[in-house]
């Protein structure tokens, strides 16, 4: 044999030079350079020491660029290809570098190795034949594997590898094998043959086979290659840790790859198990992949043997050099060849699939071993077949109940019906039917409040929960955990209550040293105001309310921020019934109430008297026994008004009023208007905290950077902490009376949290404006047909709302329901005639005045539009407004009787009745009764009336006339004829 040179070996290797160069010296040879010249041996020696014991049996196929297919080789394509060796050289050279370019087999060697298996012993030969037929039987059906590879270019590759084979084969040819170990391998290797097209040893190169044939230790016993087979088949599967096939899969896959595998190539793969017979192994020479067979291996350590190569494939080729350290690949641990035999089909399938798994998930290996290779979730390998979607063992369809947690739904204060059908899974019209069905009409994108959607989703099996206050995440309004320490004294909140001309005005103008009395539209105070006092004993804050009981609500709703009460009865006057109202609104907030009794300048002032009257109401003077300050007071000759300020600072001191300075204020509107120039003004009384200009704060609905701050006497100011009230600049809308304002770190926060309430709000109104709930549904049934008269209100301040609201509430009766469909300060818009147009509503407004286009537009709307300035005369419009809604009733009148004398019966007119007015007078055109005896026996209209032969207009007492009665003949002598009519009478209010 022609020696062969480094270069050449490498180039054959497909290794670079120097690499083969190291590998040599590592391996204690001797050599020049890359032109050196290795003998035989040498080189046999080199490439046992690359490669180990690899599986000579297999052979391997470049499909891509980066995936080889390996196959068993069979003895039989072997022989066959040896015999046309020489020819083929060239012919599989070429073919190999077609599949694989970068693979260029020594061509020169290979053609003369090629010789000494063309000539194997005939006796041999003749032997190995027998076995292999039968393999081959059962072969195709068995392993009849898919060849993905194209057959065309699997026959060219095969001669290569047979000319190759007897450097590997000749020793073996000195000792014979055993017959009855033979056939063994002869029935397994089918299954690597049929397997080989589908089993991707991506990191195998067509070299090392070459190699591996090449190598001193041949090894080829029969069993062991049976071994080696079953291996190849089974191994992958636990490898590649990703496929797991039931049986089924397997054989369908098995039957399906049989159809696609050609003819002719299955032909060939028994050729080549004919052929493997010829292969002797060398007696007393176990190849390296027995000896680890017999290792206590198990199934699943099958997966060194890919992982192991791929561990040592040289990334910048992606081929697989098998060095020393990995020798053959382990075995199927466990395994015999039969137990291989009888798992051949399914396992080598599973090592195709796992290896093609392997390779699609980018060769990143996962250690599956024993019954989890067969567990779910690991069938991907069908994927085409949808095999790999198979339900996983164990696991059967279940019908689809939404979990109880999915039957939940977070529903804010409202919701609109389309989503919360949608939240459902419900159709939105099934929810229509079913809101209609109790009582609700509603549309599809209309919004339904919270009580309507948790009843609506009980009807569907659903559950509702309220969602989560956010507003809370971002403002801190709580002051329950903060350091008491932080907390100092601060100045009580005073409201003055009391009945009307009581003296309330005059007495905070005589503190504050000022007069509002005057000016006042209707001598009434109309909105809250708020001042701050200062004496020698300290600060206080004063609110003044409004003394009217239309302003009742308001006044409640001051004392909420109030700490102390005074109330004010005239000594004159005594207790009177908003005095009353007023100290129930003090004793519900739990207000500490002061008397001030006033007006003691006056002649008939009787204190004792108002101390008197006010015991019987529950509160007693401290010097009755009681714990109530009395203090008689003058606002006239400013008597008496120290002692008052005193008796104020004085239990400010008792209830120990403190608040924190430092921190974001916390306040309340105490008054808001809409200013022409500065835009929205609110009054705010800071409870907790100090505000100070440019801050961003939320105030009811609204939000707003403070642009300016005034006092209570006009002046700009940067801050006000606890108990001050000052007018601030620059919030987004009005808010209402006795709204919350509280100051955020910036102006997002503030803007979120009045969108989000603005949000809650208009969806409130809305549900509020369309629903019918089940509570109106019920009370319309009780109490019979209910008419609405729907308003609208603007007004200039909240104040004036506030009131009319409440005076408004007090009219509504049982027939009449008043309804302000919508309230708002400022005049009345375009706006609000379209919506008093679609509403039918009466438009009030209170101190303002609408445009000329606004006037212009409700004429021809038709709307009537309503325009005071003091209450009174809003409510007694109001009242006419009512009655003209309210059903009429009707009263009876008699004009006359007349008694039937004669009857006369006239063709074509019926009876006629002769008689005699006996009272009042007979009209016509008017309705007649007849009594008989005092009972009515009919009741109709008067058809005709005459005096003799003539018609006549009426009939008076003490005359003769003739009645006919419409539709009536019965008519007999005695009977008694009423006259009458019916009469209107229009309902009044009391
Ligand atoms: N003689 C006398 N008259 C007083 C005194 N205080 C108030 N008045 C008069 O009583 C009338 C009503 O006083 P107001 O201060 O307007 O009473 P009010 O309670 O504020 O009235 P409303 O704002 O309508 O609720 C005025 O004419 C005052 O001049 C007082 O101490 N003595």
């Amino acid at each position: 044999m022609a020696k062969i040179r480094v270069y050449e070996l490498a180039k054959s290797l497909n290794m670079t030079n120097r690499a083969l160069l190291n590998k040599i010296e590592a391996m204690g040879i001797e050599v020049g350079s890359h032109m050196s010249s290795l003998e035989d041996e040498t080189v046999e020696l080199i490439r046992k020491n690359l490669f180990g014991d690899k599986d000579p049996e297999t052979r391997d196929k470049r499909v891509r660029k980066t995936v080889i297919r390996r196959r068993k080789r069979s003895h039989d394509e072997e022989s066959e290809e040896s015999e046309e060796a020489s020819d083929a050289v060239t012919a599989e050279v070429a073919e190999k570098e077609e599949v694989r370019p970068e693979v260029e087999p020594p061509q020169p060697e290979t053609v003369e190795e090629a010789a000494p298996e063309t000539t194997p012993p005939v006796d041999e030969a003749v032997e190995a034949e027998k076995p292999v037929v039968k393999a081959e039987e059962e072969a195709p059906e068995a392993e009849g594997a898919p060849e993905p590879v194209k057959p065309k270019k699997a026959k060219k590759s095969e001669p290569a590898r047979v000319i190759k084979r007897p450097v590997v084969e000749e020793p073996s040819k000195e000792e014979p094998p055993e017959p009855e170990v033979a056939p063994e391998p002869v029935e397994a290797t089918p299954a690597p043959v049929a397997e080989a097209p589908e089993e991707p040893v991506a990191e195998v190169k067509l070299e090392e086979e070459s190699v591996a044939e090449m190598k001193a230790e041949p090894a080829q016993e029969v069993a062991p290659v049976a071994e080696k087979v079953a291996e190849k088949e089974v191994t992958p599967a636990p490898e590649a840790g990703e496929t797991s096939k039931t049986e089924q899969d397997e054989e369908a896959e098995t039957s399906e790859t049989e159809k696609d595998e050609p003819k002719k190539k299955r032909k060939k793969v028994k050729k080549f198990t004919a052929a493997k017979i010829i292969k002797l192994p060398e007696p007393g020479i176990k190849p390296d992949f027995l000896k680890e067979k017999e290792a206590p291996a198990q199934r699943g350590n099958g997966h060194a043997r890919t992982s192991a190569p791929s561990a040592q494939m040289p990334s910048h080729t992606g081929r697989y050099n098998a060095g020393p350290a990995d020798p053959a690949p382990a075995p199927a641990g466990g395994e015999t060849a039969v137990d291989a035999r009888a798992k051949k089909g399914r396992r080598g399938r599973e090592g195709v699939g796992d290896d093609a798994s392997s390779r699609r998930k980018g060769r990143k290996k996962t250690v599956v071993e024993g019954k989890a290779l067969y567990s779910e979730g690991r069938g991907r390998k069908g994927r085409k077949g949808g095999k790999g979607r198979q339900q996983p063992v164990g696991q059967k369809t279940q019908i689809t109940v939404p979990k109880a947690i999915k039957r939940r739904i977070k529903v804010d204060d409202t919701i609109v019906l389309a989503e919360l059908a949608k939240r459902m899974g419900i159709k939105a019209n099934d929810m229509i039917i079913k809101l209609m069905g109790m009582g609700v009409m509603a549309t599809v994108n209309q919004t339904i409040d919270y009580d309507t959607a948790e009843l609506v989703a009980t009807e569907f099996g659903f559950e509702v929960e309220r969602a989560a206050f956010e507003e809370e995440t971002i403002l801190s309004t709580s002051v329950v955990d903060e350091d008491p320490s932080l907390r100092v004294t601060r100045s009580p909140v005073v409201t003055i209550m009391g009945h009307v001309d009581h003296g309330k005005t005059s007495l905070l103008d005589v503190i504050r040293k000022t007069s509002v009395t005057s000016g006042e539209a209707g001598g009434i105070t109309q909105h809250i105001g708020a001042y701050h006092v200062e004496t020698e004993n300290g600060a206080i804050a004063f609110l003044d309310t409004p003394g009217h009981e239309a302003f009742t609500a308001m006044r409640s709703r001051g004392a909420k921020v109030t700490d102390i009460v005074i109330l004010v009865v005239a000594a004159d006057d005594g207790v009177m019934p908003q005095t009353v109202e007023a100290l129930n609104h003090a004793k519900a907030a739990e207000v500490p109430i002061i008397v001030a009794v006033n007006k003691i300048d006056k002649p008939d002032a009787d204190p004792d008297r108002v101390k008197r009257e006010l015991s019987e109401h529950g509160v007693l003077a401290e010097d009755w026994g009681g714990d109530t300050m009395f203090v008689n007071v003058s606002a006239k000759s400013h008597v008496g008004i120290p002692e008052l300020l005193e008796m104020v600072l004085l239990q400010a001191e008792v209830l120990e009023l403190v608040a924190n300075p430092d921190r974001l204020a916390i306040g309340h509107v105490v008054e808001a208007k809409l200013d022409i120039g500065r835009g929205p003004l609110a009054t705010v009384l800071i409870q907790e905290g100090t505000v100070k200009a440019g801050q961003s704060v939320v105030c009811g609905m609204y939000h707003g950077k403070i642009r300016a701050m005034f006092n209570d006497k006009g002046e700009q100011v940067s801050e006000a902490g606890p108990s001050m009230p000052v007018e601030i600049i620059g919030l987004t809308g009005v808010p209402e009376a006795g709204d919350e304002m509280v100051a955020v770190k910036d102006e997002k926060d503030a803007r979120q949290v009045s969108g989000h309430r603005l949000q809650k709000a208009r969806a409130r109104e809305l549900a509020k404006n369309s629903r019918v709930t089940l509570d109106s549904l019920f009370e319309r049934l009780e109490e019979g047909e209910v008419k609405d008269l729907n308003l609208i209100i603007k007004a200039d301040v909240h104040g004036s709302i506030e009131a009319l609201r409440e005076s408004l509430g007090k009219l509504s009766t049982s027939e009449v329901k008043i309804n302000v469909i919508h309230a708002a300060t400022g005049t009345v818009t375009e706006s609000d005639v379209s919506l008093a147009a679609v509403s039918n509503a009466i438009i009030l407004g209170f101190n303002v005045r609408p445009a000329t286009k606004v006037q212009n537009m409700a004429k021809e709307e038709n709307v009537d539009m309503r325009f005071y300035d003091i209450i009174y005369d809003a409510i007694k419009d109001l009242k006419d407004a009512m009655v003209g809604l309210m059903e009429s009733t009707f009263e009876e009148k008699i004009l006359g009787r007349a008694e039937v004398r004669d009857t006369f019966v006239i063709p074509k007119k019926g009876t006629v009745a002769g008689c005699y007015v006996t009272e009042g007078k007979i009209v016509r055109g008017n309705k007649v009764r007849l009594l008989r005896e005092g009972v009515i026996v009919y009741d109709g209209n008067l058809a005709s009336l005459r005096r003799f032969k003539d018609d006549a207009k009426e009939v008076a007492q003490g005359y003769e006339c003739g009645i006919g009665i419409e539709n009536f003949n019965d008519v007999k002598l005695g009977d008694t004829i009423d006259c009458y009519y019916l009469e209107e009478i229009k309902p009044t209010l009391d």
